[in-house]
């Protein structure tokens, strides 16, 4: 199973934390949240996928930020529809063709936040615009939440796209990951999602422990 630790925000624990090697490290672009990423490229591994989180950001900002960060994947954590996100495929494919990578499709995630019940039908539009969806927790925040919502609710999930999953998520849960990672509910579910469940301070991961979480993970 892959992992993203979101949330990411100051060079040293950068660096402390690619030794992990999660598969996806995740940027929070949007100013109003205590993890806002402030850095330049140079403070990126080069070894993981980079995710750049928007919140209702232009396309014009996604693209300049896709580029100066080279970024591999944009997640939308707003209201963003399928229409502005089939403008973004667009968009992203000309900074793709300036890139000289075997791999140089930059993806898109689409964060969906999960309250007491959810219609996924109503996803049904997204499906061939993104590449995965990422549920999370619907709180009083856009993302960074700290709680969990109930995974059961994935029951009715039935569309083709590849989901992250998020919300809350922290060392307390390895048994039950490992048990909804068995289940038919994750059968199109491509990743786990961290972030405030991990922090000494917003944007500063504790590594002893994601080093625990991650190894129980991958076991
Ligand atoms: O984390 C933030 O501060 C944040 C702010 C605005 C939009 C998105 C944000 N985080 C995006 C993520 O992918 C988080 O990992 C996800 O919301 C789960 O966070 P948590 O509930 O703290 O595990």
């Amino acid at each position: 199973m892959k992992i993203k630790v979101c949330g990411m925000k100051y060079p040293e624990n950068i660096t402390a934390v690619a030794r992990l090697q999660p598969d996806y490290m995740g940027f929070i672009l949007w100013e109003k949240s205590p993890r806002y990423f402030r850095g330049s490229r140079a403070a990126l591994p080069e070894s993981l996928e980079k995710v750049g989180v928007f919140v209702d950001a232009s396309l014009e900002e996604i693209i300049e930020k896709t580029e100066a960060l080279s970024l591999d994947l944009v997640q939308l954590h707003g209201s963003e529809s399928p229409e502005f996100c089939s403008r973004l495929l667009e968009a992203l494919k000309i900074v793709e063709r300036q890139r000289h990578k075997v791999d140089a499709k930059i993806k898109i995630i689409k964060a969906i936040g999960v309250g007491k019940a959810f219609p996924f039908e109503d996803l049904r539009g997204y499906e061939d615009v993104v590449d995965y969806f990422l549920f999370d927790t619907k709180g009083p925040l856009p993302g960074g939440n700290g709680y969990s919502f109930n995974w059961e609710l994935l029951n009715s999930y039935t569309l083709k796209t590849p989901f992250f999953l998020s919300g809350g998520i922290g060392l307390k849960d390895t048994e039950k990951l490992k048990a909804f990672l068995k289940s038919p509910l994750a059968s199109q579910c491509h990743a786990i999602d961290v972030n405030s469940a991990f922090e000494s301070e917003p944007g500063e991961k504790k590594s002893k422990e994601l080093d625990t979480f991650i190894k129980q993970l991958k076991l």
